[in-house]
Order: structure tokens, then C-alpha cells, then sequence
């Protein structure tokens, strides 16, 4: 398996999170150990929601537009033919996603094919749909943008699920990272879902699994061994921040052609 060990290890907290520490992972400690952990994901939301609000907007703009040039000019995502990207959302303080998808739809030779999120119910349910413009978006009761289950023409959407062919990339949001792929998450457990659920689709189907690419504020990178992880989140391959492209992954430093550019190290 390509991915990293997606065990428990041992996770530390900073200061301002006091001192829980994990000690190990005996089975009658199991849900005490998980409760800790959500606790600890819940603060550290709360402490990233917290900066992400104090990022002036010019600079978050910056970063926006800087973070959607490196996808839009890397090899990597030119030669994507199909892929799922998330939709932003202002008030979620999530790097803007709206330039990369306007360019990609507004070539409607359909040469990228772009599968979306729609919430389908509370139960961490979520689908990528394909979406052919723009307009295709309405927003839902969170005020995301996302697609209606059929098209104009009153047919359904193309669920990712059910397409003939893989998809190459994931383009994923989250609240933190850090660089060795750990992924903060909102907390709906809708992503992880969607990531085992595709991940069983393309082993099943032998297909080559999608390269997970998560967007990121400067600020969001945090430092290793802060973000606390449970077997079930997927850690991410790469991080694309203002300040370039961060390989973590064996099938990103292959498929992102930054193998042995010095680049990574
Ligand atoms: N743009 C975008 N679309 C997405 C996601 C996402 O993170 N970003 N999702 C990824 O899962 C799914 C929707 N899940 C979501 C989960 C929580 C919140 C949200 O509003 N969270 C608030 C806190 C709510 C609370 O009080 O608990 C927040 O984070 O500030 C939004 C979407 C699918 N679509
Ligand atoms: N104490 C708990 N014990 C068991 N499950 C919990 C607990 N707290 C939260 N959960 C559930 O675990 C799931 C995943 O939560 P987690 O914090 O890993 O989400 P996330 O990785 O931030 O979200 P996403 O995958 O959407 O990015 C959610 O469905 C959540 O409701």
C-alpha cells in the first residue's frame, strides 16, 4: 500500500492544549483514547478557526490567487482528465477554489471532466457530481455552493461513483495540515467517507488511485505531531500552499514530477 501507515501513533499537544498525551492503545482504553481525541480535534478547530479569521483579506487573497496559479500552470493538473474538487465557501475561510473551477469549465471542449460535493444527508453522506458550468451550483442549506441531483435537462448527474472511468485527482479542504499528510477536517467525517468509499471503487476496479492534493493558507500548515489523527482520516499527498507544491507522498514526488529536484527536501 502506497499510503502512509494509517495507525494511531503517538500524538503530543502544544502548551495551550495542555498536557493529554497518548500512551498507548490497550483495547479497554480504546474509547477513552477516542474521546480524546475528538476533544483535541474539536480545540484545535476552534484555535484554527480563530486564525484563519484574523488573516487580513488582502493577504488572503494573495494567498488565494497564489495557491490557484501553482495548480493551474503544473503539469500535474494539465494532464488531469478528470478530477473532484471542493467548492468554496467564503464564510468557511477555505482557499478559493472559484478561479481554478472557472477556468477549467469555461473551456467547454469538456477537456477536464469536474465532479463536485453535495451533501446528501447528515450521516457523513456526501457525492461528487459532475457539473458542466458555473451556474450548475446552487447554495444548500450551509450556504456551499453545490450541485442539484439532475442537470437542466432534468437528468441525473453523473455520480463519481457510478462513472466508467478513474478519476486522476481529489483536491481536498480542510481546517490544518501538516507535512506529513495529517488532515484536519471539519469534523462531518463527510470526506473520510468518500475517500475509503472511492479508494475500495478503484482497488476494486484496479484502477490507479487518485493523487489527494489538499489547498492551504500558510497559516494552516501546522507543525508535526500537533494535529491528532484516528485510523479512519486519510492522510493527503500533497499540500499546495502560497509557497509551492509539498510532495509528501511516494505517488506524489512520482506523479508530480518533483522527483529529485531538491524541491521536497
Ligand atoms: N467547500 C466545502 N464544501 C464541502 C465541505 C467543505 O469542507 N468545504 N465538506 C467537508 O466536509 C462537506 C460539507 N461539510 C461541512 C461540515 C461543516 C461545515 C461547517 O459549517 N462547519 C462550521 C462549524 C459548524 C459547527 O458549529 O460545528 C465551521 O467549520 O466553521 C460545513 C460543511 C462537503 N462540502
Ligand atoms: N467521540 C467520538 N467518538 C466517535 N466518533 C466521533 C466522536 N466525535 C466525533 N465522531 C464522529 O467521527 C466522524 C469523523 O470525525 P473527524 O473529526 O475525523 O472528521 P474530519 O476528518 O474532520 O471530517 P472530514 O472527513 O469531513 O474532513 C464524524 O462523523 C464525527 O461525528
Amino acid at each position: 500500500m502506497r499510503r502512509q501507515t494509517r495507525v494511531m501513533t503517538e500524538w503530543c499537544t502544544r502548551a495551550a492544549f495542555g498536557q493529554l498525551r497518548m500512551s498507548g492503545n490497550a483495547p479497554n482504553h480504546a474509547h477513552q483514547d477516542l474521546d480524546a481525541i475528538f476533544k483535541h480535534k474539536r480545540l484545535l478547530r476552534t484555535q484554527v478557526r480563530k486564525t484563519l479569521k484574523a488573516i487580513d483579506p488582502s493577504l488572503r487573497s494573495h494567498q488565494d490567487n497564489a495557491v490557484q496559479d501553482i495548480v493551474l500552470a503544473a503539469p500535474w493538473f494539465k494532464s488531469t482528465r478528470r478530477f473532484c474538487a471542493y467548492v468554496s465557501c467564503a464564510a468557511l475561510r477555505e482557499v478559493d477554489t472559484y478561479k481554478l473551477l472557472s477556468q477549467v469549465l469555461q473551456h467547454h471542449d469538456g477537456a477536464k471532466k469536474v465532479y463536485v460535493p453535495r451533501v446528501e444527508d447528515k450521516n457523513s453522506h456526501m457525492r461528487m457530481l459532475h457539473i458542466s458550468r458555473i451556474d450548475d451550483l446552487i447554495a444548500n442549506s450551509m450556504d456551499i455552493l453545490e450541485p442539484a441531483p439532475v442537470d437542466a435537462d432534468g437528468d441525473p448527474r453523473e455520480d463519481v461513483m457510478q462513472a466508467n472511468d478513474p478519476i486522476d485527482l481529489i483536491i481536498l479542504p480542510g481546517l490544518a495540515f501538516d507535512r506529513s499528510g495529517r488532515r484536519l477536517g471539519r469534523g462531518g467525517g463527510y470526506y473520510d467517507t468518500f475517500l475509503k468509499n472511492y479508494h475500495d471503487l478503484a482497488k476494486t476496479r484496479n484502477w490507479k488511485q487518485p493523487l489527494l492534493v489538499a489547498l492551504s493558507y500558510s497559516e494552516q500548515i501546522l507543525d508535526e505531531g500537533v494535529i491528532p489523527v484516528t485510523s479512519s482520516d486519510f492522510p493527503v499527498d500533497a499540500l499546495v500552499s502560497p509557497e509551492g507544491v509539498i510532495p509528501i507522498s511516494t505517488a506524489a514526488l512520482n506523479r508530480m514530477g518533483l522527483k529529485d529536484t531538491g524541491l521536497h527536501s
